[in-house]
Formats: C-alpha cells, sequence, structure tokens
C-alpha cells in the first residue's frame, strides 16, 4: 500500500505504521459519522457524554503527529539530497508531498493545511474507485464498452494517458453514474452552520442549527432523473451534466466555498485508474458474487470491501 509517499508491506517493519494509520482512519470516519446527543441538545455538550469530543481531541492529535512525522522526514530528505548536489525531489518527479512542499509564495500551504489536504484526499478516490469495479463486475456489458473505447481511442500499444480522457466521453459516463448511485461522500456536512435565521422552501431553519445536505438522497430523487435505482451510463451521454461546475442535482463534490479543493485531481486520478486498469485486465465476479451493501460513516463504503 502507498500512502503519502510511503510504501507499507505487509510483514515488514512500516507494517507498524500501516496499521496506526488504518487504526486512525477507521476512528475518524466513525467519529464524523457517529450521532451524538451533543448537537441536537447543546446543554449536554459540556458532559460529553458518550466521549465524542475526547476522542475527536485525541485522534487530531495522533493524525497530527502522524502525518506531521512524514512531512518532516521528507522536509530533511529534500535538504540532504540537495546538499549533495542531487534534485530535492526523490526520483524524477517526486510525488504529491513534494508537490505541495514545491507550492511557492501565496499558494504555499503551512504545515496543518498540508495535513488535511493529505489526509482528507485519499479514502475518497479508493472508496469511488472501489464501487466502480463492482459495478464493472455486476455490468459486463458496460466493462466490455468501456474497453472498446480504449482499443478505439488509445488502441493496445501504449498506457492510456491523461491527454486520452477528454476522448473517452464513455468512461467518464460511468464514472458519474458511479457517483451518482454510489456518492463516496453522500452527506455534505462537515461545517454547515446557519448564522441566520433562513427559509428553505417550506422549511425554516433557525439561527444556530447545524445543517446537512443529503447529496445522496438528491442522486436517488426520480423527480430528478428516471428510474433512480438504475446503473446506466448512457443517462450522461445524452445529458450533459459538468460535476466540475456545481449543479446542485449531482454535486459529488460538494458546492459553494466548502467545494472539494481536490476535486479535478480526484477524478483525473480514478479516470486514470480506471482506464489502465481496464485496458489490461478484465473484472470478474469471485464465488461470493458482489454485495451492494452500503456502510454509512461520513463516506459511503463498500460493507463487505
Ligand atoms: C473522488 C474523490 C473525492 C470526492 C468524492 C470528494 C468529495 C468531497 C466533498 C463532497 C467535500 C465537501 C464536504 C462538505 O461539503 O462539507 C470535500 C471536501 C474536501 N476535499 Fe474532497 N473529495 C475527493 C477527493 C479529494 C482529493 C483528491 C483531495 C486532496 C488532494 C480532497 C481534499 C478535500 C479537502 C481538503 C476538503 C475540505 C474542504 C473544506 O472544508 O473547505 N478531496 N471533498
Amino acid at each position: 500500500m502507498r500512502e503519502f509517499g510511503r510504501s507499507y508491506e505487509l510483514g515488514d517493519e512500516s507494517r507498524v505504521d500501516a496499521c496506526e494509520l488504518e487504526g486512525l482512519v477507521s476512528e475518524g470516519y466513525q467519529l464524523l459519522g457517529i450521532f451524538n446527543w451533543s448537537d441536537h441538545f447543546p446543554l449536554l455538550a459540556w458532559l460529553d457524554s458518550q466521549g465524542v469530543r475526547r476522542r475527536c481531541r485525541n485522534l487530531a492529535a495522533k493524525v497530527n503527529v502522524f502525518v506531521e512525522k512524514i512531512i518532516d522526514e521528507r522536509k530533511m530528505k529534500r535538504v540532504e539530497n540537495g546538499k549533495n548536489g542531487d534534485s530535492i525531489r526523490d526520483g524524477s518527479s517526486g510525488d504529491f508531498v513534494d508537490v505541495l512542499l514545491d507550492l511557492q509564495k501565496e499558494n504555499k500551504l503551512s504545515d496543518s493545511d498540508m495535513i488535511a489536504v493529505l489526509w482528507v484526499g485519499t479514502d475518497t478516490v479508493v472508496i469511488l474507485l472501489e464501487w466502480i469495479l463492482a459495478r464493472m463486475v455486476l455490468h459486463p456489458d458496460v466493462q466490455a464498452k468501456v474497453q472498446a473505447e480504449i482499443d478505439n481511442i488509445v488502441g493496445t500499444g501504449r498506457s492510456v494517458r491523461n491527454s486520452d480522457l477528454p476522448n473517452l466521453p464513455y468512461l467518464r459516463a460511468v464514472v458519474k453514474e458511479t457517483l451518482r448511485v454510489h456518492p463516496p461522500v453522500p452527506l455534505l456536512s462537515w461545517a454547515r452552520l446557519a448564522i441566520h435565521d433562513t427559509q428553505i422552501g417550506p422549511h425554516f431553519i433557525p439561527a444556530g442549527t447545524t445543517a446537512m445536505v443529503n447529496m445522496w438522497s438528491i442522486t436517488h430523487d426520480e423527480k430528478i432523473r428516471s428510474d433512480p435505482e438504475e446503473f446506466k451510463p448512457e443517462r450522461f451521454m445524452e445529458e450533459v451534466v459538468n460535476i466540475m461546475v456545481s449543479d446542485h442535482r449531482l454535486a459529488p463534490f460538494g458546492a459553494g466555498r466548502r467545494v472539494c479543493p481536490g476535486k479535478a485531481m480526484g477524478l483525473a486520478t480514478v479516470e486514470l485508474w480506471l482506464a489502465q486498469l481496464l485496458q489490461n485486465l478484465n473484472s470478474v465476479p469471485s464465488d461470493f458474487g458482489v454485495e451492494l451493501s452500503e456502510n454509512l460513516k461520513l463516506s459511503l463504503e463498500m460493507k463487505n470491501s
């Protein structure tokens, strides 16, 4: 497993770090999705009877230490490389940690912002790819159509590149349809506090209310799209929906000022990995078939992945 520019192999000494990382991610997602009585009865907040606040504080401290160590190690490595007259990056192009460290002047990120970006941008991409591959197993006709498109546009003599993606509309429709049916972040909820009394349609939202936007329910609403439970990438070949500009009927990356800053990178990564996988492999069912049950934490994971 590769994470934050480090690789974690089963059985080697980095296994300890891998287990710690796995534990931190799983605790984080559990806490983000937990039902907290204090959110509904603010007077209970000081009691923290479920220990949610205490667990959040502990987790934030541990995440900071974990990711900061990675960033510090990389900074030291770059200084060492510089002293030896080598490129400060490892390898020719470096990785995402190098890209963030290379940002200059007003674009430069503080260490705490780097921690946030590195942390949040990881799981969503993996979860989306997992849902897409499950769908490829369940819909071999769709898989074959994507493969035919790749063969036709790219051929078999070279790997799919980023620059090929705009010429693969059906592959992009498959990704969009998966984002619709299985949005990895189904509740846009991280910081929605009504600061004024607000009226939305028939609903009065008093100031101080924490509200969630249920994107899952919007993308499954039959008033917005016909047969919402059906997996039909063809719908996005006919209907033009640009998920990069926030169209509220399908906004898997959120909208407004808290929109996902990693959306272009996340989408391009998933599209490229999917194209390269399907160019070389077929997804086929195992003896156990495919289980589409969902596990809602803050992200929408496959229950039995
Ligand atoms: C398929 C991949 C991804 C999906 C579906 C996704 C989805 C989202 C959504 C829906 C939000 C907004 C949550 C809200 O409204 O409260 C968000 C926020 C965020 N995302 Fe992504 N994301 C993805 C990939 C990435 C990547 C690759 C990065 C970084 C490289 C990233 C970094 C962030 C950060 C830092 C925020 C918080 C922004 C803020 O609070 O202002 N995401 N993401």
